[in-house]
């Protein structure tokens, strides 16, 4: 039976990795779980945030569901020994290059978008972020300049590779919906970027039945508000996604409500809420679940082929939204664990 790695991170991450497994085990009673800390966490525990037990599971896992890092108690530790290393040394070694970050308004929360009702009810959309490499990855530091001023810098770039196997990603999934790609990019200012477009552009020609667009990052960051209904799937970079990931939440309803699956090509992916550990109401029990509970139905359709069981899951979370179940963040006033039961009460 599937072993599923779970590494709870800090904050609301075990809160609301709690509730995802307790869906699961009512999915499957079968599965297996193994948990291991992760982030700040584990550098509490083991002096590092991804010691190699944890780096280890995962990857003897058959799926990991991961819920958030860090805390700013860590801000000021080393860059190598903060909590955020462990989810991108997670990315890396596991080759996660490929990260779906859907977003999609379910029927009932038109109130707590950020757009006006007729706006947010037009949103649903894929965002494929390239997830390995960009800023996040490239060469970074601080050093002194000639002057003797402080100078940080984080190097950006892309091989042809890197993009064509993101681009390839974000044509089959525009395969499997509406057809329709937009490509996001700074090609009018960054080199990276350019490169970037020539590459998508190439690989269009093995998807001649998707119609693929070009749009500037901060334009698309205008377009989204304006009017997400117009975007199918998107395809970017790792910055630009992980930006417009956030502000696609809250057309949405909230950024509690966004799952995301991390995929390498192999069946094997990382699933994980694309929000963080919100240190600001960690322990209060008011986290909303759904963006976990949404991605272990990911991890269940992505890693483990149980797609009808995905569907079920993504069910229950409708139907509960629909009867009024509503965390903080989106109106209402039910705690982490009382949106667990709304939505297992539903899976029938
Ligand atoms: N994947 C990960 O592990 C990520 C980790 N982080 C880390 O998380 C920490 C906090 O970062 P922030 O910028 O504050 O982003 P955040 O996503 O943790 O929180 C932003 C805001 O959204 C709210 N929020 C987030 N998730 C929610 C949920 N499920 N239910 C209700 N409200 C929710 C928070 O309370 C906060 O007001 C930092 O240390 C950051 O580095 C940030 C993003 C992703
Ligand atoms: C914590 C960062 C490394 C990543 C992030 O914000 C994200 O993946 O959404
Ligand atoms: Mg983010």
């Amino acid at each position: 039976m599937a072993l599923i790695a779970i590494l709870p991170g800090d904050g609301i991450g075990p809160e609301v990795t709690a509730e995802a497994r307790r869906v699961l085990e009512a999915i499957d009673p079968a599965f297996g779980f193994e948990t291991e800390p992760v982030g700040g966490a584990a550098y509490l525990e083991y002096g590092q945030p991804l010691p190699p037990q944890a780096l280890e599971l995962a990857k003897r896992a058959d799926a990991v569901l991961f819920g958030a890092v860090g805390d700013p108690q860590f801000d000021a530790l080393a860059r190598p020994f903060r909590p955020e290393a462990a989810i991108l040394g997670l990315r890396k070694e596991l080759g996660l290059f490929a990260n779906l970050r859907p977003a999609k308004l379910f029927p009932g929360l038109e109130d707590a978008s950020a757009l006006k009702r007729e706006v947010a009810e037009s949103i649903d959309l894929v965002i494929v972020r390239e997830l390995t490499g960009d800023v996040y990855f490239g060469e970074k530091g601080q050093r002194t300049t000639a002057d003797g001023e402080r100078e940080g810098y984080d190097l950006m770039s892309y091989t042809e590779g890197e993009v064509r196997r993101i681009a390839r990603v974000g044509f089959e999934t525009a395969m499997t919906r509406g057809r329709k790609l937009c490509s996001v990019d700074k090609a009018n200012v960054l080199e990276t970027s350019q490169l970037w477009r020539d590459v998508v552009i190439g690989v269009a020609a093995d998807f001649p039945e998707v119609e693929l667009t070009h749009m500037y990052v901060d334009n698309a960051a205008m377009q989204l508000v304006r009017n997400p209904g117009a975007f199918d799937v998107i395809v970017t970079g790792n910055l630009f996604g992980d930006i417009l990931s956030d502000q696609a939440s809250m057309c949405a309803g909230s950024i509690g409500m966004l799952p995301s699956a991390a995929l390498n090509g192999s069946g094997k992916g990382m699933y994980e809420p694309i929000h963080g550990s919100a240190p600001d109401i960690a322990g209060e029990a008011k986290a909303n679940p759904c963006a976990a509970i949404l991605s272990a139905a990911m991890l269940l359709r992505h890693s483990l082929g149980r797609g009808d069981d995905a569907d079920r899951i993504e069910a229950a979370v409708a139907d509960a939204l629909r009867d009024g179940a509503r965390t903080a963040d989106l109106g209402g006033s039910l705690s982490t664990g009382a949106m667990g039961d709304a939505i297992l009460s539903k899976l029938g």
